[in-house]
């Protein structure tokens, strides 16, 4: 039995559509480097090719999984929405914007001896490695010898989020990869300030403005970033709770400090790099790694009681009970 498909075949065409144009933007002294604005990169358009065949032979061929075909696209057109090249189609709204979310790339490279155009367009070439994280905007910073780089994958207010982010008179400069779910919530304790976009992200100007480097534990979400502030030409570079948002770090030869989304836009000019580990705020004042998320289970003390394992079978039996009691209720 054949079906027809031209319906979905409509869908996917709207999701694969591509935009052609595009620059690097948010260059302060203007610019080098132009770069194609891309489309849905190589794998994603891979998949997409994947699904649609295998969409197509369920729908065509097999009259019983009907249903389960028809699943399966809304599921994939949904998740192809979400990565859509043309950004206002993509709404924080469902679940697979996650996954989504976690896609932007972030390139910082901090306190370099060499400040020539030569190395700009070095650092510009190095945060196209990570294009493919990011096909909405790109978009780089240089503050004397500091470089702040972005590839977005905008997914909060696609029209007005594009990064680098500032604080209202742009002496603190923010790129960021992933996605601060409590942004509303922290907008309410900072009235006093002028936001710029509606972007999530944005808070952490405004937070390190208010609260300094401790502010990192008010934010619930994922996310890497690396915040510069230039009145005092410091940096803090921290991840979230569990490393859900990629980052590495490195450290140049000439003393530079850089930090990446992926290992490929350091790895060649580092001299040596690491993986940023989950949980900790980089602070160059304070001069090192520090961990910022210090949940009271984290406590790594022994406990001094000694072991009772009679008391540890009841303290099991006593949480076991708390979590059934609702259950016998359901079965009396
Ligand atoms: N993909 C991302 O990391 C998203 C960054 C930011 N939350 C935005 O919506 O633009």
């Amino acid at each position: 039995m054949i079906h027809h498909s031209g319906f979905w075949e409509i869908y996917i065409a709207v999701g694969i559509r591509q935009d052609s144009k595009g620059s690097w933007a948010g260059e302060e002294d203007g610019g080098a480097g132009k770069c194609p604005k891309s489309t849905i990169d190589t794998v994603a358009r891979n998949s997409t090719v994947t699904h649609l065949k295998l969409s197509f032979v369920l729908l065509n061929f097999y009259p019983l999984p009907r249903l389960v075909s028809f699943i399966y696209l809304y599921i994939y057109i949904s998740f192809l929405l979400n990565l859509s090249p043309d950004s206002s189609k993509r709404e924080n709204k469902s679940c697979f914007t996650t996954a989504a979310a976690a896609m932007c790339g972030i390139l910082a490279v901090l306190g370099c001896s060499d400040t020539s155009l030569a190395k700009r367009s070095r650092i510009i070439e190095l945060s196209r490695r990570l294009r493919h994280r990011g096909p909405d905007w790109s978009g780089i910073h240089c503050y004397q010898d500091c470089y702040l780089a972005h590839q977005r994958l905008a997914i909060v207010d696609p029209t007005s989020g594009d990064q680098p982010l500032y604080n209202e008179d742009k002496s603190i400069i923010v790129t960021v990869n992933g996605e601060i779910y409590n942004h509303e919530e922290l907008r309410t304790k900072l009235v006093s300030h002028q936001f710029r976009t509606g972007s999530d992200c944005e808070v952490i100007a405004h937070l390190y403005e208010d609260y300094g480097e401790d502010f990192v534990d008010m934010l619930d979400g994922m996310f890497s970033f690396v915040l510069l502030d230039t009145r005092d030409k410091s940096f803090i570079a921290a991840r979230d709770a569990i490393g859900i948002t990629p980052l590495y770090m490195g450290w140049g030869l000439d003393g530079s400090v850089w930090f990446a989304s992926e290992m490929k836009a350091l790895s060649d000019d580092c001299e040596r790099f690491i993986s940023f580990p989950p949980g900790h705020i980089y602070s160059s004042k304070k001069g090192g790694l520090q961990r910022w998320y210090n949940p009271l289970w984290f406590s790594e003390c022994i406990p001094k009681t000694t072991y009772d394992p009679i008391a540890l079978r009841q303290a099991f039996e006593e949480v076991h009970g708390f979590f059934l009691f609702p259950c016998y209720f359901c079965i009396a």
